[in-house]
């Protein structure tokens, strides 16, 4: 399911992400609705926010009265989100436009939005992903004017925060690499804690639905079982 929108830029792969989950084996496939209203937010278990534009998103959120209750739910509920969506759910945002940038704040890091600067806003890079199915066969990360993971700030509290998938550091543009090898937050371009999970590339615009998968069966139906 996703938070909906009207134009192409501002909102980017609703109907891809409806696709790959409808791809699914059938013993995992969730029914998936697209959501526009509070109403439809109630019907959900679980939420995909897409990419597009994160400020454009979080007002398009308020305008509808979305945004308050998708607060409250993502507290407590599985929540996915990609490229902007990845930015919503961060605890703290850096190059936010003028006037702020709502987050939900259920991840504990920073990110930076269009953290690729100007050369590489959009681009495609074999991931490392040794926390999905098949790890040895590399998934094509789709970078749209991606944010980057700045800082991984864990409490002792919360969850801990597990990498899903890596760039190669040799792929981080200069601007980005460090002489002291401090690579390691930028990398990071899939990440987990407990039920949330982001994604700074685009996975719903490959074929390759293996994070949808990774989604559905990590942060949605384990979440489902009962606690020992
Ligand atoms: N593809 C995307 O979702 C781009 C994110 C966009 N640069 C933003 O800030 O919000």
């Amino acid at each position: 399911m996703a938070v909906n929108g009207t134009r192409p830029h501002t909102i980017v792969g609703i109907l891809e992400h409806k696709a790959a989950l409808e791809k699914l084996p059938s013993s995992i496939r969730p029914e998936v609705i697209l959501v526009k209203t509070p109403e439809d937010l109630q019907r959900c278990d679980a939420l995909v926010i897409p990419g597009g534009e994160s400020t454009t998103i979080a007002l398009l959120a308020r305008l509808s009265g979305v945004l308050e209750p998708l607060k409250e739910f993502a507290k407590t509920k599985p929540v996915w989100g990609t490229c902007a969506g990845a930015i919503l759910l961060s605890q703290a945002v850096e190059n936010a436009k003028k006037g702020g940038q709502e987050l939900l704040g259920v991840m504990d890091i920073t990110i930076a939005r269009n953290g690729w600067g100007s050369q590489v806003e959009s681009f495609e890079a074999p991931l490392e992903v040794d926390g999905l199915r098949n790890p040895e066969q590399p998934f094509t990360g789709v970078f749209i004017r991606a944010p980057v993971v700045l800082k991984l700030n864990p409490s002792s509290t919360s969850p801990p925060i597990k990498v899903i998938a890596k760039l190669s550091p040799e792929l981080l543009p200069p601007s980005l690499s460090s002489p002291d090898h401090s690579d390691e937050p930028k990398i990071f371009v899939a990440l987990r804690q407990g039920l949330h999970f982001l994604t700074t590339f685009h996975p719903e615009l490959t074929e390759d639905n293996r994070f949808h998968e990774y989604f559905v069966r990590e942060c949605v139906l384990s979440s489902k079982k009962p606690q020992c």
